[in-house]
């Protein structure tokens, strides 16, 4: 069998009150693996995530990533193999900055970002023409428009350009379609759908959509009190019904 690109074993975390909010946790993170990740409000999946990038310590327990120990190794060196999402459209994008910048930075992702002896050559606009045009939502004619001007639906779609321009070794989607209307969540996630699949990604992603939960990825996981309660993947992920669902938020 393959091996994980990222695990956590018996990871936990105590917060300074007591309360421990992630319970010996174990999850193996497999190449190609599209997880979404379930759970009641508290149920711990920002908690995961963070535990993820790095921004919250572990108590005890291990971060591996491709086998080698990174429990110690901050959130800033992390960004180095890992890129995140989040639901708010302003973060993730220098709103002053036009789209067709933005992308130049991020092509610096892991580095230090400085636009710096950059520049936006006619091949390079071109090639933003093209990936902005994926994404289904004319983000292509607004190339040279201030990312603060755009639509909701545009910015994130921006935002996840932006994560997975660079090839990301893990790519966490923190709920990232969850402030768009249902018509423009409904495209973002197929365009995310087919960037995923096409470029082999792996990631993890955080939905209270239970269809989508139902309908993306490989693999679904649903989280209570800081432990993971169901892990499913292919065939038993495709037989599961929104009804099954349901049954593991009433705990
Ligand atoms: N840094 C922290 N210090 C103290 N408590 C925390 C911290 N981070 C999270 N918690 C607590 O841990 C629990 C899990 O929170 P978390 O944000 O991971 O849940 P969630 O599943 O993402 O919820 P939601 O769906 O509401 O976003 C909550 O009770 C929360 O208050």
């Amino acid at each position: 069998m393959t091996n994980p690109v990222f695990s956590l074993k018996e990871a936990t975390v105590t917060v300074p009150n007591g309360t421990t909010i992630m319970d010996h946790l174990n999850l193996d993170i497999y190449p190609e693996d599209f997880i979404t990740v379930l759970g009641t409000n508290g149920a711990g999946k920002s908690t995961l995530f963070n535990v993820i990038s790095g921004d919250l310590p572990l108590s005890s327990g291990r971060v591996e990533h491709n086998g080698e120990d990174i429990t110690a190794v901050p959130a800033v060196k992390r960004t180095a193999f890992l890129a995140r999402v989040f639901q708010d459209p302003k973060l993730g994008t220098a709103p002053r900055m036009t789209v067709a910048e933005n992308l130049l930075l991020a092509e610096k992702r892991g580095f230090r970002r400085t636009l710096k002896n950059r520049q936006l050559t006619a091949k390079k606009l071109e090639k933003y023409y093209d990936l902005t045009k994926t994404m289904g939502n004319n983000l292509e004619d607004r190339l040279q428009t201030a990312t603060g001007s755009l639509s909701g639906g545009q910015r994130q779609a921006l935002s996840f350009l932006m994560a997975t321009q660079v090839k990301p070794g893990l790519l966490l989607l923190d709920e990232h379609t969850a402030a768009l209307d249902p018509k423009t969540s409904d495209q973002l996630m197929a365009a995310t759908n087919h960037q995923v699949k096409d470029n082999h990604l792996t990631s993890l992603m955080i939905t209270h959509n239970l269809k989508d939960a139902l309908t993306y990825g490989n693999r679904l996981i649903v989280l209570n009190a800081g432990k993971i309660i169901l892990d499913v993947r292919d065939e038993e992920k495709e037989a599961l019904t929104e009804t099954d669902l349901l049954r593991y938020f009433t705990r």
